[in-house]
């Protein structure tokens, strides 16, 4: 078990404490962006509507921190300088559109701050803030992600890539995004072994100093989803310092409870999970393919078993919505409650 001889080592904690012991993190951006009708059938996915609808990713973050929301993570999950040339965006505009995702949360976070001390006024007149902290997660997806070939979803990379390829891949974004005003990075949906390795050793080598997460993502509840051990990746996540929460996501709810049991042996680090709807992705239609979707008050009901497991960090991803954060975010608050009986009305 690792802790830290920097200020990372309580971050993690004392925004837990400062929460109430549990936070609650965004649900699916990308899918919420698609909801409200943006056409992400494109590599740069959710980060095309840095260009095209800004408004819109200021707007889904807002509808997230209504929903109760304690961290939104970033438009950044696709949007890579690598993907933005290959637009033909100069080195010079992908690197801005990168900062620009970080701004954009951190624009939601100011409105929707001043929006409550607004309403504080109208209801009470004191002018009291709401003192729900808001943390903002600049996202860093896979280099499977950036393939736009449904890759982070087999953690396939073929031989040719090695170690020294993804740190090259990651190194200018990672940099770029430790220096856009986010509160920490969060590496999402990691899908291999590989992958966690050049994110800690880029972490270290560039003397990042805002802490991480560490996400993976799995198929079956044991490994991560390339087959490698979940112990294995969520140990180099713990060994690393900057790392503050290691855990899961866009993994089905009915394997999330096994894969913290899993995280928990090898870390004490804070476990963070946001599973998706429980569909799947179907790589080649470009789509989710619906069958065994979990509903929104299924999904919620788990919440009391994997708090009870070991996670405090709770969110959702792919194809959850608001309303599931709505409803995590109500379950979380009313903490009298035994966890058999957390099962909850939308
Ligand atoms: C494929 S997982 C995507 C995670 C990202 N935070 C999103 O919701 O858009
Ligand atoms: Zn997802």
């Amino acid at each position: 078990m690792v802790s830290g001889s920097n200020g990372t080592t309580s971050f993690m904690t004392d925004f837990l404490q400062k929460c109430g012991g549990y936070s609650v993190v965004d649900g699916g951006f990308a899918t919420e962006l698609e909801r409200h009708g943006a056409d992400l059938n494109d590599p740069l996915w959710s980060a095309k509507c840095l260009v095209s609808s800004p408004h819109l990713v200021r707007k889904v973050h807002l509808d997230y921190l209504d929903a109760g929301a304690n961290i939104i993570i970033t438009a950044s999950y696709q949007a890579t300088i690598q993907g933005f040339e290959a637009k033909g965006f100069s080195t010079e505009e992908a690197e801005a559109l990168l900062r620009r995702s970080v701004e954009i949360a951190c624009e939601a976070r100011e409105i929707y701050y001043d929006r409550c001390m607004k309403d504080s006024w109208d209801f009470t007149g004191s002018g009291r803030i709401s003192s729900r902290p808001v943390l903002v997660a600049a996202s860093v997806g896979s280099y499977g992600a950036y393939l736009a070939d449904g890759s982070e979803y087999s953690g396939d990379y073929g031989d040719a890539v090695s170690l020294e390829t993804l740190k090259e891949f990651h190194r200018r974004r990672v940099q770029i995004l430790a220096n856009s005003g986010a509160d920490l990075i969060a590496f999402e949906t990691i899908p291999n072994k590989l992958e966690a390795k050049a994110y800690a050793e880029l972490l270290e080598e560039e003397g990042i100093t805002i802490p991480a997460w560490f996400s993976f993502n799995s198929k079956d509840g044991i490994n991560v989803v390339s087959g490698d051990s979940i112990l294995e990746c969520a140990s180099i996540a713990d060994s690393c310092e900057q790392v503050v929460a290691v855990g899961i996501n866009c993994t089905s709810p009915r394997f999330i409870h096994g894969l913290i049991l899993s995280v928990r042996k090898v870390t004490s680090k804070p476990v963070i999970i946001y599973p998706n709807s429980g569909e799947t992705y179907n790589a080649e239609l470009k789509k989710w393919v619906e069958s065994t979707g979990v509903r929104d008050e299924d999904f919620v009901s788990y919440i009391g078993k994997w708090r009870d497991a070991g996670a405090s960090l709770f969110g959702g991803c792919c194809r959850t919505t608001p309303n599931t954060i709505k409803a995590i975010s109500r379950v979380l608050s009313n903490k009298s409650l035994p966890s058999a009986n957390l099962n909850i009305q939308m």
